[in-house]
């Protein structure tokens, strides 16, 4: 489970998140919703240990370990990755060799790997060099894919993919959550679902990531404060017809 608590982070000397509690139980995935600049990538960016984002208050416990002041390695080897929005370029470190770092072993079926993300033409480049919006994000996959961590975070995974590649983006995602399955004589649906461990938080604008998946719980970020907590599909609804700033309205309402 992660469980975050009345978290506050600084970022450049602003408070960029106040009073965070966050619970993702195994099995679960969440949705982060919010307006530009209200602190979604900070929170993930928090969340995996970036040190520039410096924790004032609050804690952060992953599986039952106080993470807070743990670095992004240690993080990473207990089980969190993420895919990230603008990862750098890496002169020098090939796309291939990066996917092996990630599953920390070299025997790893690279290629069979990133056929599965249409991305077999893309090994033998720099990592990220020259590479598009859409094709950042099946790197991104792909090494989450290879590292296949318990703790996913995703920064808008579908932005800048293209029609085509938007199933294969979110099957991909179903799929590394553990929610793809075909229920079986043996065991039901809800005994599957039971069985789940993978946990998500993922952040998207336009919400087509929940197409391919079922996300248990969405929440609204706005201006450093998480505000809503309720079905995704609602809160998208709610936003795309009366904005963020109605979601801030049903919690002060609620409160
Ligand atoms: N290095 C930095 N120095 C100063 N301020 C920063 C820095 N990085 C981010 N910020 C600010 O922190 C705030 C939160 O940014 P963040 O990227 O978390 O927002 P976001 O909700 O993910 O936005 P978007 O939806 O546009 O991706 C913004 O006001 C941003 O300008």
């Amino acid at each position: 489970m992660l469980l975050i608590e009345d978290l506050q982070v600084e970022l450049a000397g602003n408070v960029i998140l106040k009073h965070i509690d966050l619970e993702i139980k195994p099995g679960e995935t969440h949705i982060l919703f919010g307006p530009n600049g209200s602190g979604k990538t900070s929170l993930l960016m928090t969340i995996m240990g970036y040190p520039q984002y410096k924790v004032i208050a609050g804690r952060i416990v992953f599986r039952g370990v106080d993470i807070t002041d743990k670095p992004i390695n240690e993080r990473a080897r207990m089980g969190i990755g993420m895919a990230y929005q603008r990862p750098p370029t890496i002169h020098g470190l090939k796309t291939r060799q990066m996917v092996q770092i990630c599953a920390g072993r070299p025997d790893l079926p690279v290629d069979e790997l990133a056929r599965k993300v249409n991305f077999s033409d893309f090994l033998e480049r720099d990592i990220n060099a020259g590479f598009s919006g859409g094709e950042i994000k099946r790197s991104e996959l792909l090494q989450l894919m290879a590292q296949n961590p318990d703790l996913l975070l995703f920064d808008e995974p579908e932005s800048g993919v293209d029609l085509e590649n938007i199933s294969l983006v979110g099957n991909t995602i179903a799929q590394l959550l553990e929610k793809e399955f075909v229920p079986s004589q043996e065991k039901t649906m809800l005994q599957k679902k039971r069985e789940r461990r993978k946990m998500g938080l993922i952040i998207t604008h336009t919400g087509y990531v929940l197409n391919y998946l079922n996300a248990d719980k969405g929440q609204v970020l706005y201006n450093g404060i998480l505000s809503c907590a309720d079905n995704p599909r609602d809160i998208l609804k709610c936003i795309s017809e009366l904005g963020y700033e109605e979601c801030v309205r049903c919690t002060l309402a609620s409160n």
